[in-house]
């Protein structure tokens, strides 16, 4: 799966300061009570409002923005000028990879992984996502509990570092800090480690009983990650 996405409101903030015009976005109304709110912005070119939308946040009538943008007889944009904008739009290539993994199977695994690293590379995406425990697979039961295997897993991540040479991968593995161990995503750029984050709502439901392993990770944490690097410098 390949998608891309475009921030249409950056992208007129840019058009703007290419043509030295003055863009602005101005609340003008807040609708609503306190459990839905709908926001009036405006969109004012040279202190002229040319554009108005409406959205749930501040930021959301941004894209039915730059539509009328595109219209506005006022700012005379050609079909050109459009098309200049567009291809000036920044976008992502973001790609979600599915690997049969399995439990123990260290080479196959990393294998897998490093294979996916390089299609995705060879189709220019930029963000590859893997699910979660995709570095041990999912259905490691007990082992999670060990002290070696997430140590492994560790390991197995920074075995993939030198493989992510001009892409970002995130990539779940198990992780201990301590007695405690996170169901984790580690996300790497360019061959750097920029931040682990463990997973905050464990599956509970059916065949998943993931409190019996994982602590809960805490909103907008990064994990400290320097004793990681330490132990790299030990194992590599
Ligand atoms: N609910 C979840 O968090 C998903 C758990 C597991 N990754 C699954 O797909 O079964």
């Amino acid at each position: 799966m390949i998608t891309t996405t475009t921030n249409y409101k950056s992208k007129i903030i840019e058009w703007s300061q290419k043509e030295n015009k003055k863009a602005e976005y101005q609340v003008v109304k807040i609708n609503g009570n306190q459990r839905y709110r709908e926001f009036v912005v405006v969109l004012q070119i040279n202190d002229a409002e040319i554009a108005q939308g409406k959205g749930s946040t501040r930021k959301k009538p941004s894209k039915k923005h730059l539509k009328m943008l595109a219209k506005s007889s006022k700012l005379q944009l050609s079909q050109l000028n459009l098309r200049q904008i567009t291809n000036q739009m920044s976008s992502i290539k973001i790609a979600g990879a599915t690997l049969n993994q399995t439990p123990l199977d260290w080479k196959g695994n990393q294998e897998r992984i490093i294979a996916a690293i390089n299609e995705a590379k060879s189709k220019q995406v930029e963000l590859l996502c893997f699910p979660e425990l995709a570095i041990t697979g999912y259905g490691a039961e007990d082992l999670f509990l060990s002290q070696w295997f997430p140590q492994k897993a560790v390991s197995q991540l920074s075995l993939l570092l030198p493989h992510c040479e001009g892409i970002t991968i995130a990539i779940g593995l198990p992780i201990r800090i301590g007695e405690k161990i996170y169901n984790t995503v580690a996300v790497i750029e360019n061959s750097k480690i920029k931040g682990i984050v463990a997973k905050q709502f464990m599956a509970i439901d059916g065949v998943h009983y993931e409190f019996r392993w994982f602590t809960l990770g805490s909103p907008m944490r990064s994990l400290n990650t320097n004793w990681m690097e330490k132990k790299f410098l030990l194992e590599i």
